[in-house]
């Protein structure tokens, strides 16, 4: 890890950026795969399948019979488990759910707005190195609970041409009926365009890795929305002598192993905690299955002492994490300066790990300084706002002057008509 001890205000642009991206390559490699999905629908979406992810498919459609075979293979342990975090994003997302508003502005007119589920709504989930079947719990449930009508569900398959159970057994329970085989750009696209097996949607969800998200700016420019850049995961942890070490490197760790391209951040108050930090984050990292992606996350990572509380709050609203893990004593301070984070996760008994699967907030986050500027996912991106107004004769009597004059100052005479042809009929009626 990189350390910086004090580091000048000047240094913090340089300590903020995340790990540099090919962009220009990656750009022609999206321009091109879209335009071969665009031109070629299923042909092509097969070709790079077979390119990309080295499975050969006749067809990137999963059946019933492949659910049903997955959800044998899926133990009852993990099964309960799914449901048990099924159950607390449920509460939390269905307790987001936006009231009718409904207000008489002025005698006779009354305005108001109602939210309603997005029709059809794209669903990705990631799968390159590892499946996760959270995500579609993430994803999936709140989707069922905005109202969507159709939930399209995408994931790369592996080179044995197949998609891990418990994507399989997470998207049925959570209701999804419609799945396909593909991943990175090529899904992105084909949930753009529509292709013969594909349906085209009118917004795409999920987080993915730096293809997955430059696809999906590309398909934000092509008219379709999306959540928001949820690219390589990052956290930041501020910890104070309070901070236990060894659980500070876990969750540090818990996100370094998401990719090679992921980047962890742990702010410390004195720089005597830094050997501690440093000593765990060697046992731990030794140990890890994933030692090798974890290994190069941990190079693009940085251990920064910042003695004083005011400038730790200003450096971290300036990173603005995906996750920011919050382990001090004077909780409060930070608490109320927290301006651009993802999500918040507090003290030495709420690991980040929580978050990604059940304590019911969404793991759905923006990456890369993002949370400046985005939301994750909740409910409320799932559903669009629809305003009505319902106006008397006595309403149009009440505020058609007011239109008549404004729309006379715009100089747009048709829309002066509409009300002055109204307010004549009421004075000759
Ligand atoms: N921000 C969030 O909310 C959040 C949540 C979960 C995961 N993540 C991130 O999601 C990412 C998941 O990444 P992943 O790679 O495991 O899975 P992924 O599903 O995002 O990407 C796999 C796909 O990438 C494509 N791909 C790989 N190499 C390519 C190449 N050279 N050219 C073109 N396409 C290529 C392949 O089509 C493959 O199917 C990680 O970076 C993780 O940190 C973020
Ligand atoms: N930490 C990821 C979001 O950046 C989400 C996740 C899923 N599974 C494990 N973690
Ligand atoms: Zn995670």
């Amino acid at each position: 890890m990189i350390v910086s001890i004090n580091p000048n205000k000047s240094d913090w642009k340089e300590l903020i950026q995340r790990p540099a991206l090919e962009q220009q390559n990656l750009q022609a490699t999206v321009d091109g795969v879209f335009n071969a999905i665009r031109s070629k629908g299923d042909q092509a979406l097969l070709a790079y399948t077979e390119q990309f992810d080295k499975a050969s498919l006749s067809s990137s459609v999963i059946s019933e019979k492949e659910v049903n075979t997955a959800e044998k293979l899926v133990s009852q342990e993990l099964k309960d488990a799914i449901t048990l975090a099924a159950t607390n994003i449920g509460a939390f997302h269905a307790a987001q759910k936006p009231n009718r508003i409904e207000v008489e502005t002025a005698p006779g007119v009354v305005c108001w707005q109602e939210a309603k589920g997005i029709q059809k709504v794209g669903i990705y989930i990631p799968g390159g190195t590892a499946p996760l079947f959270s995500t579609v719990l993430m994803l999936a449930i709140p989707a069922k609970i905005a109202g969507c009508d159709e939930i399209v569900l995408c994931t790369p398959p592996g080179s044995d041409g197949r998609v891990n159970p418990a994507i399989l057994f997470a998207a049925r329970f959570a209701g999804v009926k419609q799945i396909f085989k593909v991943g990175g750009i090529q899904a992105i696209a084909a949930m753009t365009f529509g292709t013969e097996s594909i349906p085209k949607v009118d917004k795409i969800f999920g987080p993915g890795n730096q293809y997955v998200t430059a696809a999906k700016q590309r398909a934000s420019q092509l008219g379709v929305a999306i959540d928001m850049p949820a690219g390589p995961s990052e956290l930041l942890v501020m910890a104070d002598e309070t901070a236990i070490p060894a659980f500070v490197v876990s969750d540090l760790l818990s996100q370094a192993e998401h990719g090679i391209d992921s980047q962890v951040i742990c702010v410390v108050k004195n720089k005597n905690q830094i050997q501690a930090i440093q000593e765990e984050l060697e046992t731990q990292l030794a140990a890890l299955p994933r030692k090798e992606i974890a290994e190069k996350a941990i190079e693009n990572s940085k251990i920064i002492c910042i003695p004083n509380d005011q400038d730790c709050v200003d450096f971290i609203n300036e990173y603005a994490p995906e996750h920011y893990i919050l382990c001090v004593q004077n909780e409060d301070f930070y608490l109320d300066q927290v301006r651009n984070a993802g999500s918040v996760f507090i003290g030495n008994y709420t690991p980040e790990s929580a978050g990604d699967y059940a304590s019911g907030t969404n793991h759905t986050l923006p990456t890369n300084g993002y949370a400046k500027s985005y939301s994750g996912v909740n409910l409320d991106a799932f559903m669009k706002k629809i305003t009505f107004q319902k106006i008397t004769e006595q309403g149009i009597q009440n505020i058609g002057p007011a239109i008549e004059h404004m729309a006379a100052a715009e100089q747009l005479q048709a829309h002066k008509n509409a009300v002055t042809l109204r307010l004549e009929y009421l004075t000759n009626s």
